[in-house]
């Protein structure tokens, strides 16, 4: 287990606020969204679960400006948004070093936040280390560092440890936790993993068939434990059969 670094003021970023009113979206003829209505405030966290195929991942992708929408969406106040998106692979390029991975796409002034990122990852020391000679869990690592290195106000995170094995996991949500706290981001999670949304965010969204189902505040402080968590969980369970 690493311990959990503290995020440095160059990576703090404005949280944005998102305003969505009857937004709809659709593949085609397919409605995937349906007419939803959500506010999330600056830095806020939230969870996005629910069924397969409920169109989590269509909304991340409304609000990363990636698919075509109906309705209003606003994401901040109408300045650029920094928006950055972390997937459930790391999509690292193979023939760059841990370093060089973080600090692509970032201006040249702002370089020095990718080694203050990596090291806030807890892999000082790996700046040269190819993608191939790090665990999955490592290079996961070096894929939050590249977003926390470009200080985004909208983070947003598409299952992104849906691959790791259970106690990597649990590293890395320790990690993240310390995190957000740290940067002020507005984050969306798209989870399979109810403890993971719990334990994370503050808001659990239930999406099924493009409509938000429940909306639950988690008003537990952080960081919380498994036990923290249980009786939540089990009534989001009971939600999620429910519908599915
Ligand atoms: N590019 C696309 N073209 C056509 N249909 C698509 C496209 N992308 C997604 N879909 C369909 O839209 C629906 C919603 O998909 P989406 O990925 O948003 O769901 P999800 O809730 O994230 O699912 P999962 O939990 O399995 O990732 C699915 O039925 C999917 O097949």
């Amino acid at each position: 287990m690493t311990a959990a670094p503290v995020l440095s003021g160059p990576l703090t970023a404005a949280g944005v606020a998102i305003d969505l009113r009857d937004l709809s979206a659709a593949y085609g003829e397919r409605v995937i969204l349906r007419d939803l209505t959500l506010s999330v405030a600056p830095g806020e966290r939230v969870a996005l679960v629910g069924a397969s195929g409920g169109g989590k991942t269509t909304l991340l992708r409304a609000l990363a400006g990636l698919t075509p929408t109906k309705g209003t969406l606003r994401v901040g106040t109408g300045a650029p948004v920094r928006t950055r998106v972390m997937f459930q692979e790391d999509r690292l390029l193979p023939w760059l070093g841990a370093l060089d991975n973080v600090a692509l796409g970032l201006p040249r002034p702002d370089r020095f936040r990718a080694a203050r990122a990596l090291q806030d990852v807890g892999l000082a020391g790996r700046e040269r280390a190819y993608p191939h000679e790090l665990s999955g869990g490592q290079r996961q690592r070096v894929a939050l560092a590249r977003a926390l290195a470009h200080r985004p106000d909208l983070l947003l995170l598409d299952e992104p440890f849906g691959a790791l094995d259970a106690l990597t996991r649990a590293d890395m949500h320790a990690l993240l936790g310390t995190l957000l706290t740290d940067t002020g981001a507005t984050t969306l999670l798209v989870t399979h993993d109810l403890e993971e949304a719990l334990k994370l965010t503050d808001r659990v969204l239930l999406l099924a068939d493009g409509r938000i189902l429940e909306d639950l505040r988690v008003a537990l402080p952080h960081p919380r434990r498994r036990t923290d968590v249980e009786d939540l969980r089990a009534r989001l369970e009971e939600q999620l059969h429910g519908c599915s």
